[in-house]
């Protein structure tokens, strides 16, 4: 699904309410940015606050991080495509049968089709707490043995700190789409994520698209939050 962004900056409308969700994307501005629906929101608000998203000129990136039987998980990312939402994601750590099973369940929808993305290791995931999920090498390599997988797998792209987007240029190549979470503008809060980045290094770094929620939605004023991130990293809005 293409589409006419002007900053790679994808806001995320971490909200309890979807009242508070549409506030929010109110004092945004579809034209400057993205949003992301996750998991809080959608339990709360469902696939209405999905298409009213959609209504109002927002891409939208489906947050769900589908991880299940491979059918199962085939239906979630057609269902999440019949919302007209421009990406949706998948854990990697599902494996090859269920990535694959969900990619070639959008492939009939051609040009239209959402971006398909998969989760390496969460950002707010330290390498100390490997070894006890029964991961036994280090971090760097896991992320990267996931991505090469979600690849293999017919993937457009997977989710990872912006500390690992170089080495997964290098190893994905560049039209492998990565999706960074854990930015976080200097001198800002690091809040729950521990592989954080500022936006300038994370594009740097070969970041495709740029996940910010509470620096953004916790500013006074979101716009101006927003138009600082977008000026710091140099894109035109
Ligand atoms: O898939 C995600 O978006 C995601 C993956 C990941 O590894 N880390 C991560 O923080 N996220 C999401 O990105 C957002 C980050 O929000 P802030 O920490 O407030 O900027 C949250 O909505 C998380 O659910």
């Amino acid at each position: 699904m293409s589409s006419q962004v002007a900053s790679p900056v994808i806001v995320a409308l971490d909200y309890d309410t979807p009242e508070a969700a549409l506030a929010m994307a109110e004092r945004l501005d579809p034209a400057k940015c993205r949003v992301k629906v996750g998991k809080e929101l959608f339990t709360i608000a469902g696939p209405d606050l999905v298409r009213a998203l959609v209504k109002s000129g927002f891409d939208v990136f489906l947050d769900l991080k589908f991880h299940d039987i491979p059918n199962t998980v085939a239906a979630a990312v057609k269902a999440a495509a019949q919302l007209g939402v421009w990406m949706v994601n998948v854990h990697a750590s599902g494996g090859e049968r269920m990535m694959r099973a969900a990619a070639e369940a959008l492939a009939p929808l051609g040009s239209d089709k959402p971006l398909l993305i998969g989760v390496t290791v969460l950002t707010s995931t330290a390498e100390e707490e490997l070894p006890a999920i029964g991961v036994s090498r280090p971090l760097a390599e896991q992320v990267k043995a996931l991505a090469e997988l979600a690849k293999a797998s017919g993937l457009d792209g997977v989710v990872c700190s912006a500390m690992e987007a170089q080495a997964l240029k290098a190893a994905c190549g560049e039209d492998f789409a990565l999706v960074t979470p854990g930015i976080r503008p200097a001198g800002s809060a690091s809040d729950d994520q521990r592989r954080i980045v500022t936006p300038s290094e994370a594009l740097k770094n070969g970041s495709d698209y740029l996940v910010i929620g509470r620096p953004i939605t916790g500013a006074s004023d979101p716009l101006a939050a927003l138009d600082a991130i977008v000026s710091e990293i140099g894109t035109n809005v």
